[in-house]
């Protein structure tokens, strides 16, 4: 069954609400994101770039980040400006847990330059939440993202695509392998071309949060 993102962002509130938190269903949807791309990927030793937004599709690359460290990837986060700004309690803590990482190498701010050839980039640069043209940062590193040699993976949804119409924005990413999270939303499986490999995980949120929305 595919849902709308209205219905997506309601099941994920209603969820909170239960007592089953944001923060756990983000935790989830970065450790489902990264047992799916360990399935193609042997990351040990893989340099892996992971593009974080500020929002929760940016979270989800966090915990992605972290997990990845667990398996011996080497791993950069660059986060698409300042860290006092990114935008949610659950995203922040992540973040702040990156910190204490030494093995997982943090950038940050308005531009990037890398002194090394990615194997694997991660793009969770802009999900639901994305409105209106692409505007810089997140722009320019879309267009990293399609100039790179390498394999690519979108956390929720390429960067640029609309989950809900399947409509593109003026910039937008083209990825091997895509992973959404607790259903398939309307818009994503119409740009197969796109998304590349195709997944919906689930991620703990209690079914009961579906009631009164499906
Ligand atoms: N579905 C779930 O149960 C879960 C989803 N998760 C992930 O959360 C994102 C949605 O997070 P949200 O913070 O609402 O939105 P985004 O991260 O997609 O974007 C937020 C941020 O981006 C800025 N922005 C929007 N449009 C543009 C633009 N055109 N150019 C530049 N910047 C833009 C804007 O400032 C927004 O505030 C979902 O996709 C999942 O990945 C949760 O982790 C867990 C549960
Ligand atoms: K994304």
């Amino acid at each position: 069954m595919e849902i709308t993102v209205d219905q997506m962002y309601n099941i994920e509130n209603k969820g909170h609400e239960m007592g089953f938190l944001k923060k756990f269903m983000m935790e989830n949807a970065g450790a489902a994101a990264v047992r799916r791309l360990l399935e193609k990927i042997d990351v040990e030793s893989k340099n892996i770039l992971i593009f974080a937004g500020l929002g929760n599709n940016g979270g989800d690359g966090l915990v992605m980040a972290r997990h990845l460290a667990g398996y011996n990837a080497k791993v950069t986060v660059m986060l698409l400006g300042s860290p006092e700004k990114i935008k949610t309690e659950e995203s922040n803590w992540n973040w702040s847990i990156l910190q204490k990482m030494s093995s997982v190498k943090l950038m940050s701010g308005d531009s990037f330059e890398f002194n090394f050839k990615p194997d694997v980039i991660i793009d969770g640069i802009l999900g639901t939440g994305i409105s209106g043209d692409i505007r810089e940062p997140y722009a320019s590193a879309i267009n990293f993202i399609n100039e790179a040699n390498c394999y690519k993976f979108a956390v929720d949804v390429p960067s640029g695509l609309d989950p809900q119409t399947g409509e593109t924005a003026n910039i937008y990413a083209k990825s091997d392998m895509t992973v959404t999270f607790h259903k398939m939303k309307q818009g994503i499986p119409k740009r197969k071309d796109l998304t590349g490999e195709l997944y919906a995980e689930k991620i703990g949120i209690p079914p009961e949060a579906e009631v009164g929305i499906l």
